[in-house]
């Protein structure tokens, strides 16, 4: 759904938007920013809300006027002095304090925009100062912390490299009993405050250089019986009294273990959104490059831009769509998890509270594995669409790509996430077997109440034309999901049948069922929210028919992905219905090329935070080039070395064996 003011402020007093969204510079993007369809400006507020918008000037401007957040062009860091630099601006960001309690109260989606505005412009303090402060914020709150052994060590602690005094460590709790309790969090100092030496008893340290965020010091930790105090236990499922005896108010130990885990979603939800704001950082500066960059062109004399080249606009277009349906779907993810925080909050031990942290956990268990995944592909398409300048450093494409990188790892493996997705799906079937009625809070999984009939459908569109709305990939996605969640039932009790144990069924079923099947599901849900949100009666009539564009295209684009499968299990058949996919992809690409500019004039951050000088809103892709080349202390320099060159010189074969 439309958000009610945000629609009020994009339909309201345009001269408001002006102080809010200032023009652009003047320049080669002007040509393409004239033959959009809509306004750039509208669209924003439609999207964000004045608020919103207000929000992300204020961060944006107080990084670029701060001289420790100043760019150094052409220097390259150390690792040691990056990790100083980024905890300086670790500790600037506190000393900001962005938002007031009163403010996250009021919107809670404010954090959500903040740790993304600071993120586009460096995720490495960006996830420090988030890891603070999810650490500080979350846990208000005799046990003896032992490291068995190496493999049980903790490893990859963001902030633990170099500077964190506290730990939030997971471990097994063992009462003085003798009885295992499950696993439990606890806070354990790690490092004396006054002198960031260990604790005695533990061991910590750095794990060395990364691919990427290298700004962040991540560690390692052991520790060898490291007494804390009993309070130190973070009480979410159970506590320990003073004579030693464990108490919880959730008995089963399993679903003590799910409480536990409870906290990994809101992580989870948020590398969703980290993802999609790399796409949003990547396509930024690949677009607004496409647009100016000029090569070839039907004439010998008129060179035409890059982005109007079909094969152009097939790689780029699509990651533009699915950036505007991630985007949509991180804020309802957001409201589903504030959701389930306000029930968390409140003690809620309702029916309601329990099945909501199922579908969250289930949601963003796929949602980060698609959306990363989807930033990583298109953060190396973009490199690849920007040539040879999009492999020069300073225009940011590879510290995106590489920085995205561990969003496909950290916080769960991709692969192994996606498990537990469609272990969540296929938990329904003893319902739909049974014919018993069910539904989920946030609605995602009552499309297999239709299961039966939804396996008769087929595909029915007659023309291209049929196709260029969002409803037919959308209806292809629910026979989908459908289908392999009854070919993943039917494998899975095939391996079961032929005598195979519980987990190597289960590991049997993943390639080509299970794991199709997760991402299937989250790609319909992302569609069906984005699609119920384009075709919104409210939406404003000059915006409408570009976001119902980026909607069928980003259905179709995703649906392409599965055509075998469509054809396997009957669903499309004859040589039409793929031609017809293919042929309205290409369709919405090019009715989208015109807007492309303005689509992501909309959402590029200011070009100190983008830091590209291919990405600049000026489009003057030369001058910008040649003004941060020239800014290099060195760019001109005769090489220190300059003597081996000229004077040692080699002699050839001096070192060739005599024998
Ligand atoms: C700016 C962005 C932030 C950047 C942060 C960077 C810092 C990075 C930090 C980290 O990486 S912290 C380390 C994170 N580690 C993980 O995420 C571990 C990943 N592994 C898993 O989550 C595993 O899949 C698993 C859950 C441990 C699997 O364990 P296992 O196979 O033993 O359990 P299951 O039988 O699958 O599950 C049991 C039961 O529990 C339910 N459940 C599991 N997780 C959750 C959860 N998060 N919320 C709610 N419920 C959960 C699961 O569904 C099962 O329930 P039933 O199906 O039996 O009802
Ligand atoms: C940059 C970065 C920061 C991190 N920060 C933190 C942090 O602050 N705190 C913290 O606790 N951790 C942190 N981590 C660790 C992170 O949570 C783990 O790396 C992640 O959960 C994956 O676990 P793993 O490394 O043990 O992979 P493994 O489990 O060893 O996986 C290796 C491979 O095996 C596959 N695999 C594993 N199990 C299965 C299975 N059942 N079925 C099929 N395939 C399987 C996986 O898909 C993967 O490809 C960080 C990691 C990175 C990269």
């Amino acid at each position: 759904m439309a958000s009610t003011q945000n629609l009020k402020e994009a339909t309201g007093n345009h001269s408001s938007w002006e102080s809010l969204l200032p023009d652009f510079p003047k320049g080669p993007l002007c040509k393409y920013r004239k033959k959009a369809s809509f306004n750039w400006k509208e669209m924003a507020v439609l999207l964000d809300g004045k608020d919103i918008i207000q929000l992300k000037n204020r961060i944006f401007s107080a990084l670029e006027s701060d001289p420790l957040f100043v760019h150094h062009p052409g220097e390259e860091l150390s690792r040691e002095k990056y990790q100083e630099l980024t905890f300086l601006r670790c500790k600037r960001l506190f000393e900001y304090d962005f938002l007031t309690q009163q403010e996250i109260i009021e919107n809670p989606l404010k954090i959500f925009h903040m740790v993304l505005c600071i993120g586009m412009y460096d995720w490495s303090p960006c996830i420090q100062y988030l890891l603070h402060f999810l650490n500080c914020a979350s846990y208000l709150l005799e046990f003896i912390i032992n490291t068995p052994d190496f493999e049980a060590a903790k490893f990859w602690i963001g902030n633990m490299g170099k500077h964190a005094t506290h730990a939030v460590v997971y471990a097994q709790l063992y009462t003085p009993d003798g009885q295992y309790q499950g696993l439990h969090s606890f806070l354990v100092q790690i490092r004396d405050i006054k002198t960031l030496l260990p604790i005695p008893g533990v061991v910590v340290g750095d794990i060395g250089k990364k691919i990427g965020q290298n700004g962040l010091d991540n560690g390692f930790a052991m520790f060898h019986n490291v007494r804390i105090p009993k309070e130190n236990i973070l009480n979410i499922a159970g506590d320990v009294t003073a004579e030693g005896k464990y108490s919880s108010s959730v008995k089963d130990v399993k679903e003590r273990f799910s409480a536990a885990l409870g906290s990994l979603s809101s992580g989870r939800t948020v590398i969703t959104a980290v993802s999609m704001t790399n796409l949003k950082l990547a396509l930024s500066i690949a677009i607004r490059f496409s647009a100016v960059r000029c090569q070839f062109g039907p004439t010998d004399d008129e060179e035409i831009p890059v982005l109007e080249y079909q094969t152009q606009q097939w790689r780029l277009l699509p990651y533009l769509a699915a950036t505007y349906a991630l985007d949509y779907f991180c804020k309802s993810l957001f409201e589903n998890l504030t959701e389930f925080y306000l029930g968390l909050l409140t003690k809620q031990r309702s029916q309601r509270q329990a099945d909501i942290g199922r579908e969250i956990h289930a949601l963003c268990a796929a949602s980060k594995p698609l959306t990363s995944w989807t930033a990583q592909q298109a953060a190396q398409e973009c490199r690849e669409a920007c040539g040879g300048h999009g492999y020069l450093a300073m225009n940011r494409l590879g510290e995106i790509r590489n920085d995205n990188d561990p969003n496909c790892t950290y916080e769960g493996d991709n692969n192994v996430l996606l498990q537990q997705t469609s272990n969540y799906l296929m938990s329904w079937m003893h319902c739909i077997r049974d014919k018993v009625p069910f539904e989920s809070p946030f609605g995602t999984i009552n499309v297999l109440q239709d299961y039966h009939h939804i396996l008769d459908w087929k595909f029915t569109a007659m023309s291209v034309e049929d196709c260029m709305d969002s409803s037919v990939p959308l209806a292809a996605y629910k026979w989908l999901v459908c289908y392999l969640l009854r070919e993943s039932d039917l494998k899975l009790s095939k391996e079961k049948q032929s005598g195979r144990s519980d987990f190597e069924a289960k590991n049997n079923c993943q390639v080509y069922y299970c794991r199709s099947l997760a991402i299937a599901f989250i790609e319909q849900t992302v569609l069906q929210r984005y699609h119920d949100y384009t075709h919104d009666p409210d939406i404003p009539s000059t915006l409408q028919p570009v976001l119902k564009n980026l909607s069928a295209l980003y259905g179709l684009w995703s649906l392409s992905k599965h055509l075998a499968v469509l054809y396997q299990g009957g669903y499309a058949s004859g040589e039409q219905a793929g031609r017809f996919i293919q042929n309205a992809i290409l369709e919405l690409c090019y009715r989208l090329k015109d807007d492309a500019v303005a689509l992501v004039d909309v959402f590029a951050p200011p070009d100190f935070i983008l830091n590209s000088p291919i990405g600049k809103a000026n489009g003057e892709l030369y001058k910008n080039i040649w003004g941060e080349v020239l800014q290099g202390s060195k760019t001109l320099n005769r090489p220190s070395w300059w003597t081996e060159f000229c004077i040692n010189r080699p002699v050839a074969g001096r070192l060739k064996s005599k024998l």
